[in-house]
């Protein structure tokens, strides 16, 4: 439990700072309402029988210093300062629930950014660990059980807590016995959380298993549309639906069923021992009707608020129960990524972020140089790199071809910074480029095989990342010439403004490849590293895009993953892998010679 505490503690960050006020908050509207409730007893007696007023010395005292005399006086005080209470107690409830709300909501609110921003900031390692469908699980499922399951209803409970401790003191004021009455109509509940607890986490943690599923699904079947339609696998992602679907409403609706059943137990047990008490106090204890009627009066207005605050607190235990696993999960991501950034880079989030966002580019005059680089994945034996060491002149192009698996996507994502060798080095005129990996990342621009693209416009794909307002239009053009855009945007109605829907597919392969091209090109990256597309283009469009990248020679250093030896005799050089190593290297027509 202590664990539990710590993680929910750890979770909530910066927001624990307003959990002193909220408990305050807490404690006074508790008061208020106690205080509303607790004077309606000594009110309905005192209504009942004014002479007690004679009788009672502090009464009659507090009534004289008043300057109230006669009973009608006294009634119109009563009554109007119970109703003064009461509205005040009603304002503060609502002040104090719109406050634990807002608390709440602006907490889940934060914890979206934060996930958010742990996942951009992630390392490329951590993140190819990931399904993204559990990054999105988490960032949409996770922080609404956190926010709603967890925080809002611990705040509830505690808030009930307090309630409840008041009404118990009330209630032991005014009638012992009846309050051992009371607290036993809440035992079966508690007994019944107890047994079910080993339940809801199962039904908990099975329904977010099955919405992981469900997005997981989505993402294969939709994202995958065409081979779905093409291969006529549709009826295979709706069964995997259909059983995901399934799962999350079984378990879901036993826990939904199982919130209502401590109200219903409550309300009913409460009612008969109430029923009861009164029966046993008429037939067997002959207690006085007039002291039974104050008592009563008290415990009925006391249940009102009685049922739902006991109800509240423990269904506020079965969802504890049931979201078990959600602190588990989100503790577990926010640690390993906090871990990560301090072992990587030996700083704390923030600075890592800042070293992430800054802009200024390494210098580089004379040449890159990869030396003995190896490079293990976590999840194998061998090495995908193996001591690689090679050197590239400022201006060159250069190409990496082999077998697939040889380990070409591997050297290159070494080389864009996004794993870090587990030792050699890489160092641009001399300096090591993980001193500073953004200003190294500033200087080079990456066109994948399949380009990322924006459900956006063209312009905005090409100036990726940067606001309209930011946008740079004379240098977009010169982008856009560069990549051979120009006859395509010119055929276009909205030219640079037409959106090329969702992952641009209303472009070609090939046009795709461009607007990559454009992008690095526009962001002005003096590297450009290009993983050669492997469809296959259509010779007119593959002409294009190498005619495209073949008029970059000797302005930029170029590094190219070729999958088509006709493609890299523009190359200075050429570099054969296998099996994580460099077997060859040389021109063009010496590879393919030997
Ligand atoms: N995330 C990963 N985890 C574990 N092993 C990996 C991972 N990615 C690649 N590998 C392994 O590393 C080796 C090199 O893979 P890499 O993708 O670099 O080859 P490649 O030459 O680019 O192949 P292709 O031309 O098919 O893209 C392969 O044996 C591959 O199985």
């Amino acid at each position: 439990m202590l664990q539990y505490l710590k993680k929910i503690w750890f979770i909530l960050g910066n927001s624990k700072r307003q959990i002193p006020l909220l408990f305050l908050v807490f404690t006074i509207s508790s008061l208020a309402e106690t205080l509303g409730i607790g004077m309606l007893g000594p009110f309905f007696t005192i209504v009942s029988d004014p002479q007690i007023i004679e009788q009672n010395s502090a009464l009659s005292g507090i009534f004289g210093a008043l300057r109230i005399s006669s009973t009608r006086g006294v009634i119109t005080f009563l009554c109007i300062f119970i109703a003064v209470t009461f509205i005040l107690k009603s304002a503060l409830y609502f002040f104090s629930k719109l406050y634990i709300l807002k608390f709440s909501h602006m907490h889940r609110a934060n914890m979206i950014q934060t996930l958010n921003h742990a996942y951009l900031y992630s390392d490329y390692n951590y993140f190819i660990s990931k399904n993204s469908s559990s990054l999105i699980k988490n960032i949409t499922l996770e922080t609404q059980e956190f926010c709603y399951k967890i925080l809002l209803s611990l705040l509830y409970g505690v808030s009930n807590l307090f309630i409840l401790v008041f009404l118990f003191v009330l209630m032991a004021a005014t009638d012992l016995l009846l309050l051992a009455a009371t607290l036993s109509a809440l035992l079966p509940v508690v007994l019944l959380i107890y047994f079910m607890r080993h339940r809801l986490k199962r039904w908990g943690r099975k329904s977010s298993e099955a919405l992981q599923g469900i997005i997981k699904t989505l993402n294969h079947g939709l994202g995958g549309f065409k081979e779905t339609r093409v291969i006529g696998c549709a009826p295979y992602f709706e069964a995997q639906m259909a059983s995901n679907a399934k799962q999350y409403a079984q378990a879901a609706s036993f826990a939904a069923s199982f919130d209502m059943l401590p109200r219903i137990l409550i309300e009913t047990v409460l009612v008969v021992f109430i029923v009861s008490f009164i029966a046993i106090s008429q037939l067997f204890l002959s207690r006085s009707t007039d002291l039974l009627i104050s008592s009563l009066s008290v415990f009925a207005v006391a249940s009102i608020r009685l049922v739902p605050a006991a109800s509240q607190l423990m269904s506020t235990i079965g969802n504890l129960q049931s979201t078990r696993h959600v602190p588990d999960i989100l503790y577990a991501d926010l640690k390993e990524i906090e871990q990560r950034f301090s072992v990587s880079s030996n700083s704390s989030l923030g600075s890592r972020e800042r070293a992430l966002n800054h802009t200024v580019a390494m210098d580089f005059q004379q040449q890159i140089r990869l030396s003995n680089v190896v490079y293990r994945y976590s999840t194998s034996l061998d090495p995908a790199i193996n001591d690689v060491s090679l050197e590239i002149q400022k201006g060159e192009s250069i190409a990496f071809i082999g077998k697939s698996g040889a380990g070409k996507t591997t050297l290159v994502d070494i080389i864009l910074g996004l794993l870090t060798p587990q030792s050699g080095d890489i160092t641009v005129d001399g300096v090591s480029i993980y001193r500073d990996l953004r200003a190294w990342q500033n200087l080079v621009g990456y066109i994948p095989q399949s380009i990322f693209l924006l459900d956006d416009t063209i312009e905005r794909n090409i100036a990726f990342g940067v606001p309209d307002h930011l946008i740079d239009y004379r240098r977009l053009e010169q982008a856009i010439a560069a990549a051979q855009l120009e006859e395509l945007i010119a055929q276009i109605p909205k030219g640079i403004h037409t959106r090329i829907g969702e992952r641009g597919v209303m472009l070609s392969g090939g046009q795709r490849q461009r607007i990559g091209i454009a992008r690095a090109l526009y962001h002005e990256r003096e590297v450009l590293v290009l993983d050669e597309a492997t469809s296959a283009l259509d010779n007119e469009t593959e002409k294009k895009v190498s005619e495209a990248i073949q008029a970059l020679s000797g302005k930029k250093t170029i590094i190219i993953i070729a999958h088509r030896l006709s493609t890299v005799e523009h190359c200075n050089r050429v570099y054969l892998l296998e099996t994580g190593k460099v077997l060859r290297s040389g021109k063009y027509r010496e590879i393919i010679a030997s």
